[in-house]
């Protein structure tokens, strides 16, 4: 029998209290967000506010109530005091009416949100709010984490570089307005495989004696098309044709315009929901808890306690069947960022322009990373690591030797896994990351792991961003299949004999998955 009935939403992890009711559609919708007087967000003062104005906020939509059956909350990621305000009012609520917990992870509800809002279906989500910046898919049951921020949030980068200027909280949609009125200038622009930064992009920002206007201008061309560019590359690893866009920092005019043309230029489609479903709101935690105790997920009081670092990967979903079939790629071999054309002898890699960016940025981009590309597969070679042999080069061409064999994606065994550790362990011998190790990125040719696609390559022994390759290997791992941890164990086996300095990497790499992202 299908579920009827309402949940009752609570939602509260950062600025907004916002409390909602949803039956098989929005029956109602109270919010009231906290406004820091001066700086940013100040988790305890939020958590006061939200303290101060829950029960008239609940109370207005348990007065539209006529059918409840559940009382969902924020369980995390977020602030700590505020979870725990808003946790408390859901518990003494659910007890009070004897009614069952549904305890949301809020970025799932955000993802869930904007599939209902938008009606899309199994679509790759580019989530940038102000903690979080995510590209996520659904795989296996599970909505698995592609690529992320691995220092701050680009709403959080954004208020940062505004409040900088004493421009009060939030920033970002006044750095909207400002950006209307400027032109591009070049700053730093951070994407390492698919995962992004925006600490070193702030800084310059902040540092830049250009105008405001143009500061904001660029801050967004740039940390948008960071985004972008990874969703594009989502896409193109799983061969989904949705993208969708939650957060709050999708309520920028330009950002959507920017993920539109990509998709445009891809032939997927793109859905955004409307604002009041894009940034935090109790309507996405009601309808996600009514998801979940439809299909039998009601939280016991004991498990209740909020999860401040709760990620979307930790939740299984019970309310969704399996992704859609993924659709089979054509003759040319269309990269994320390049069309490789091969024929049985050689492979040609041309550079493609992206309508999305600027192009300033996008001939920066075309030309240093054709030319870092070149250099670092040839001084590679040099460290004993098997890549292809280079026949020419112009601005955005690369024509090297076609490496025939099978993608380790085909192939994930723990054998070719260790060959692979070994060809990386060789690599990092030899000084050079490669910074974006997907398993698209490896061939397994006659017992050897030969590397292609050297694009976000470069010459460093920082242990960081050796870290970060094995980090962006294993999460692929972690994304698309079920076995990750064994085929992980089978490339530090190969990684630790070929490579010194194994173990300080691989302990690094523990704590890049570690870090918090609030910072
Ligand atoms: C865990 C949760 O607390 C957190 N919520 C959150 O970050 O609030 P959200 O409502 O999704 O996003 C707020 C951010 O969204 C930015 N923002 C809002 N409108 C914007 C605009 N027009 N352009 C750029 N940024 C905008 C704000 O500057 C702020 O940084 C999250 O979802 O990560
Ligand atoms: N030298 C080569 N030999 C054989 N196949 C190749 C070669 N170079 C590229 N390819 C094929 O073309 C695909 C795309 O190449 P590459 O990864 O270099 O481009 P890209 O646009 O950077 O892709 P992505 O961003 O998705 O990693 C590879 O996954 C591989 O299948
Ligand atoms: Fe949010």
């Amino acid at each position: 029998m299908p579920f009827s009935g309402q949940v009752l939403g609570i939602e509260g992890t950062a600025w907004n209290l916002s409390a909602a009711l949803f039956n098989d559609h929005l029956c109602a919708l109270e919010s009231d967000p906290y406004r820091p007087p001066t700086g940013g967000i100040h988790p305890r003062e939020a958590a006061q506010h939200h303290a101060s104005v829950a029960a008239s906020v609940i109370g207005k939509v348990l007065d539209e109530a006529d059918d409840l059956q559940g009382i969902a909350f924020s369980q995390g990621p977020g602030l700590g005091p505020c979870l725990r305000t808003v946790a408390t009012a859901a518990r003494a609520l659910a007890v009070a009416r004897n009614l069952p917990l549904i305890g949301v992870n809020h970025c799932v509800a955000h993802v869930e949100i904007g599939r209902f809002t938008t009606g899309c279906e199994d679509p790759i989500v580019l989530y940038a709010s102000g903690a979080n910046t995510q590209v996520i898919g659904y795989l296996n049951n599970r909505y698995r984490i592609f690529g992320e921020t691995l220092d701050i949030g680009i709403g959080n980068a954004l208020d940062k570089f505004a409040r900088s200027k004493n421009l009060p909280h939030p920033g970002g949609p006044l750095i909207e307005k400002f950006a209307v009125k400027g032109s591009y200038i070049d700053l730093p622009y951070t994407v390492k495989g698919m995962d992004l930064a925006f600490s070193g992009l702030v800084s310059a920002a902040k540092e830049s004696r250009d105008s405001l206007e143009d500061v904001c201008f660029s801050l967004q061309e740039t940390a948008f098309a960071m985004c972008v560019e990874v969703t594009e590359r989502a896409l193109a690893q799983t061969g989904k044709d949705e993208v969708l866009l939650v957060g709050g920092v999708g309520a920028n005019r330009r950002l959507q315009q920017m993920l539109r043309t990509m998709c445009e230029d891809r032939g997927a489609s793109f859905y955004v929901p409307e604002n009041t479903f894009l940034g935090d709101n109790g309507a996405m935690i009601a309808y996600t808890g009514r998801l979940m105790l439809s299909h039998g997920d009601p939280l016991p009081l004991s498990d209740s306690t909020v999860n401040p670092n709760f990620r979307s990967d930790e939740v299984t979903v019970t309310w969704r069947s399996g992704e859609r079939e993924s659709r089979t790629t054509g003759p040319t071999n269309q990269g994320a960022e390049a069309v490789v054309t091969l024929n049985g002898h050689e492979a040609t890699k041309c550079r493609s322009s992206k309508r999305y960016r600027m192009p300033g940025l996008d001939h920066r981009l075309l030309t240093e990373r054709t030319r870092a590309e070149a250099k670092l597969i040839v001084q590679a070679r040099s460290g004993g690591v098997s890549t292809p042999v280079i026949r020419d080069i112009t601005r955005d061409t690369i024509v090297m030797e076609e490496i025939r064999g099978q993608q380790l994606k085909e192939v994930l065994t723990r054998e070719n896994l260790t060959l692979t550790g070994e060809a990386i362990g060789r690599l990092h011998t030899a000084g050079i990351v490669h910074g974006d190790l997907t398993t698209s990125n490896l061939i397994i040719r006659d017992q050897e792991c030969v590397l292609i696609d050297f694009g976000l390559a470069h010459a460093t022994h920082e242990i960081e961003n050796r870290g970060v390759d094995l980090h962006v290997l294993f999460q692929t791992l972690q994304s698309t299949t079920s076995e990750a941890a064994p085929l992980r164990a089978a490339f530090i086996k190969g990684y630790t004999a070929t490579f010194d300095g194994a173990a300080e990497v691989i302990e690094r790499e523990e704590e890049i998955i570690h870090r918090g992202r609030y910072l």
